[in-house]
């Protein structure tokens, strides 16, 4: 069996007489990756802070590579927890080149520089080592916090939102670059981000926190396939709720396709009129409002057309194949 690196069981934690994570649980094996996807101020800065120590627990236990870091009765300081930590904006010291950044956190002189070079040779930053942060470009800076959170081969690599602060094209290559960085250095990691795309694309297991609780744990192509509801259906973007025969029906915009109306069979297709058309690049979004009387009122539902098909007008009857709505 593989060996849990973190676990983390009924924690909770409250900001005066407000909690703001409520009995959270979640394990992390060793040498994975798990992401805590969920919107802005549902608790995961918060949850990454209590696992490195930064934040008092109300209840439960946190235990690292076995051993119990907090709980009712202890909680072991931030630099005895073995926690290497990637802060949102980088924290990097400015006044630090990006060698001594990467070996601030090694704590014995024996050996730190031959650590120093591996890290920066790792993360591809050998030209630029003798540099400080000012002089590095947005992505430089975040590799430079990566390899100083893996310089100390830590049990457990936290990253709280690494790629926000980055633009689209810089984000998507830092991520798979990332990606790539921690599976081949083995790490165990605690991703935390709103991101689906990122959660889906990096880690092994995705942990969806609402509101301070943990809605749904499991593999990405779990958690986006069997929405455990439709809230966490929603973080992963664009969903029609289809009110039908007495039940919502959930379905994303890509499962649903438009047909010809003449090609119309009962209960397998809803005709209805295009209501809206938004072009969003590789795709349009064809927004149809059903008109049969099985549909609630002011039900509609996307489609998503590939940019190189024909898309109807807007006014125009069209009908939508729902095979694939299943009952929530
Ligand atoms: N030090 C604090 N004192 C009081 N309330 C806080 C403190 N830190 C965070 N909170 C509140 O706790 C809740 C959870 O915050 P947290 O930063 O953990 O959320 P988050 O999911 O990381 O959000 P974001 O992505 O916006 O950072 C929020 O409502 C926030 O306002």
């Amino acid at each position: 069996m593989t060996e849990t690196m973190l676990n983390v069981a009924g924690v909770s934690v409250a900001y005066g007489n407000r909690t703001v994570l409520d009995d959270v649980n979640l394990t992390v094996p060793a040498g994975s990756i798990t992401a805590v996807l969920g919107p802005s101020g549902c608790g995961k800065t918060t949850l990454l802070r209590a696992i490195a120590g930064l934040e008092p627990i109300t209840a439960g236990q946190i235990s690292i590579a076995g051993e119990v870091v907090s709980d009712d009765r202890r909680q072991v300081a931030p630099e005895h927890r073995d926690v290497g930590l990637v802060p949102q904006d980088g924290a990097l010291f400015p006044h630090l080149t990006v060698r001594r950044n990467i070996g601030f956190g090694i704590r014995s002189r024996a050996g730190r520089a031959g650590r120093v070079e591996e890290m920066v040779e790792l993360v591809g930053l050998s030209d630029v080592a003798d540099r400080r942060p000012a002089k590095l470009s947005g992505g430089q800076r975040q590799r430079v916090a990566l390899a100083r959170a893996l310089a100390p081969a830590p049990s457990l690599i936290g990253l709280d939102e690494p790629f926000s602060a980055l633009d689209a094209g810089l984000r998507t290559r830092l991520r798979t670059e990332v990606g790539r960085l921690l599976r081949q250095y083995g790490a165990t990691a605690l991703l935390v981000t709103h991101d689906p795309v990122e959660a889906l694309a990096l880690a092994d297991q995705v942990v969806v926190l609402l509101d301070g609780k943990v809605r749904q744990s499991g593999t990405p192509e779990d958690v986006y396939v069997n929405p455990a509801d439709a809230r966490v259906g929603e973080l992963f973007g664009d969903l029609n709720r289809v009110a039908l025969d007495g039940q919502v029906h959930v379905v994303r915009p890509h499962e649903v396709r438009l047909a010809p109306v003449s090609a119309s069979r009962a209960g397998q297709q809803a005709v209805g009129r295009v209501a809206a058309i938004e072009f969003r690049g590789s795709y349009h979004l064809v927004v149809v409002e059903p008109s049969g009387a099985e549909f609630e009122a002011e039900t509609v539902i996307s489609v998503v057309v590939p940019a190189a098909e024909t898309v109807p007008s807007l006014g125009d009857e069209t009908a939508v194949e729902l095979a694939a709505l299943p009952p929530l």
